[in-house]
């Protein structure tokens, strides 16, 4: 249930401001792997968007087969849905500091969390990957995943194109993207996204 007295954004007037960065990238430039990193080296909570979808439809929600299908066309789910199923996310972890993984994925993603939750990022982490090499990721990851197939892979890229793109180039004209060669090896690239969260460095492992 979430706290009806605080502010939309999760704080109670006066309190500690909450940081934000969202994790961009195309679909297997290792959003998820990275983030895991940085949440055992900076005490941030990792909150993707894709994973919360994919519990709400395990959850037996009456939008899950609605989420599901979208999944599976890797379509973008109406914001309103996401949005409030990070909100619910980010209240109950208890934590200040997001690492908000696959979203905003299209400028409707990006206006409706700015109008809702009046949260800026405090950067855009942005994972670059060629295709052919998130492909084979992809088509290796095991998970299960339903949208780990060839044609909905190649759906995905063109839906990260098209509308995934734009949002990173909103971004990138406010000074607030760190972009990352994420074809590197995974401790190659935590070595790169390290150098970026040395501010945040709390308790260093
Ligand atoms: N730098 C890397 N080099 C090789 N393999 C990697 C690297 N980073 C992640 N992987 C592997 O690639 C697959 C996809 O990684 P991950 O799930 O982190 O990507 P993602 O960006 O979160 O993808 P999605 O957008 O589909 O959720 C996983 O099997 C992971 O182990
Ligand atoms: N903001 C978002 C994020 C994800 N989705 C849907 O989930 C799929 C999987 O996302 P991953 O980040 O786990 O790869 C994605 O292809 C979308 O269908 C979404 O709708 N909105
Ligand atoms: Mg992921």
């Amino acid at each position: 249930m979430v706290d009806a007295s605080k502010d939309v954004d999760g704080s109670f007037p006066g309190e500690k401001k909450i940081t934000v960065v969202f994790v961009l990238g195309g679909p297997g430039s290792g959003k998820g792997t990275q983030c895991a990193n940085i949440v055992k080296h900076f005490g941030f909570t990792h909150l993707s968007a894709g994973d919360l979808l994919r519990a709400e439809i395990k959850s037996g929600s009456e939008n899950g087969t609605m989420i599901q299908n979208m999944i599976k066309e890797g379509k973008i789910v109406p914001s309103e849905v996401t949005i409030k199923l990070l909100q619910k996310a980010m209240l109950e972890s208890g934590n200040d500091k997001f690492l908000i993984d696959g979203f905003p994925r299209n400028e409707e993603n990006r206006a409706a969390f700015e109008n809702v939750t009046k949260i800026e990022p405090e950067f855009v982490l942005f994972f670059v990957c060629p295709e052919e090499e998130m492909e084979r990721r992809l088509l290796n990851r095991n998970q299960g995943r339903d949208d780990d197939n060839t044609e909905t892979i190649r759906k995905r890229f063109k839906v990260f194109v098209e509308s995934s793109l734009p949002v990173v180039e909103h971004y990138d004209s406010k000074g607030k993207v760190r972009k990352i060669d994420a074809a590197k090896p995974v401790d190659e690239v935590f070595e790169a996204v390290k150098a970026i969260f040395s501010p945040f460095n709390v308790e260093a492992v």
